[in-house]
């Protein structure tokens, strides 16, 4: 009932049924979920409850056992790879590379990629174009792959841990660069298991749990509903994990 009257291509993404085994691991048991545009949804769970494989199925570098994902209405494929943006949670840049060679990299690679918004992105990160991505701090290089993703127009981002082991001023920088940057009529998904630093930007929040989604609401609801921040909540929900 509530997509009534909405064209299915007004989803940006739609999960349905997925379901993906390797060998005798489950990662992910019929998990659907259907994404609108203009949101930053948090992933959340705890490590191993499958939020790699979930985004790795949606851009496309690995197949689901079953089920089906549609991008913009469409399959995972070419037409879906052009409008989705993909942050991995492993670099996407070459240790010979500088700065300047990563976002020229990136640009050959994609039509949407605004060297525009790439500039005032560096400026915002404090990064430089000579710099060499193997003289890159942790949290510098985490900036850098950002701003790689970010500066595409893409419709779709998935941010796979964007904070990851960076020190809390670098994630600060990094979660003021996506409120700064973000653009209204994308979606943002990203997963992450640190969630008092980062429940500030989301819109809502999907629980992921061994496979599985347990809940997928609105913060304010969630918030409202039980009187609790996000990050008490997940402490709660994954507490014997
Ligand atoms: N290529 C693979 N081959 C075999 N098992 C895998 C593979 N990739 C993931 N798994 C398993 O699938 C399950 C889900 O892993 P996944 O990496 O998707 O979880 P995650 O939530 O992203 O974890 P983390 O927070 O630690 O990155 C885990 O049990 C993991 O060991």
């Amino acid at each position: 009932m509530e997509n009534r009257g909405i064209s299915k291509v007004e989803n940006i993404l739609e999960v349905h049924e997925v379901t993906k085994k390797y060998s005798a691991t489950h990662a992910l048991r019929g998990v659907s979920v259907t994404l609108g545009a203009g949101k930053i949804t948090g992933l959340l769970g705890s490590n191993g409850s499958g939020k790699s494989t979930l985004m790795k199925i949606i851009a496309g570098l690995t197949h689901p056992t079953s089920g089906s994902v549609a991008v913009l209405g469409g399959p995972v494929g070419p037409a879906s790879k052009a409008v989705v943006s993909f942050m991995p949670d492993r670099p996407l840049t070459e240790s010979w590379m500088s700065v300047g060679d990563a976002l020229k990299f990136q640009r050959a690679f994609y039509p949407d990629f605004d060297p525009d918004k790439a500039q005032r992105m560096l400026e915002f990160m404090k990064l430089k174009e000579k710099d060499k991505v193997n003289t890159l701090s942790k949290g510098m290089n985490e900036r850098l792959q950002l701003t790689m993703v970010l500066s595409r127009r893409a419709r779709l981002y998935l941010l796979d841990e964007p904070i990851g082991g960076v020190d809390p001023v670098a994630r600060t920088r990094i979660l003021d660069a996506l409120v700064e940057f973000y653009e209204e009529d994308s979606t943002i998904l990203l997963s992450t298991h640190m969630v008092s630093d980062i429940e500030r930007i989301f819109d809502d929040v999907i629980f992921l749990k061994e496979g599985e989604v347990i809940m997928h609401s609105e913060v304010d609801e969630l918030r409202l509903r039980h009187g609790k921040s996000i990050d008490e909540l997940f402490r709660e929900v994954y507490a014997e994990c």
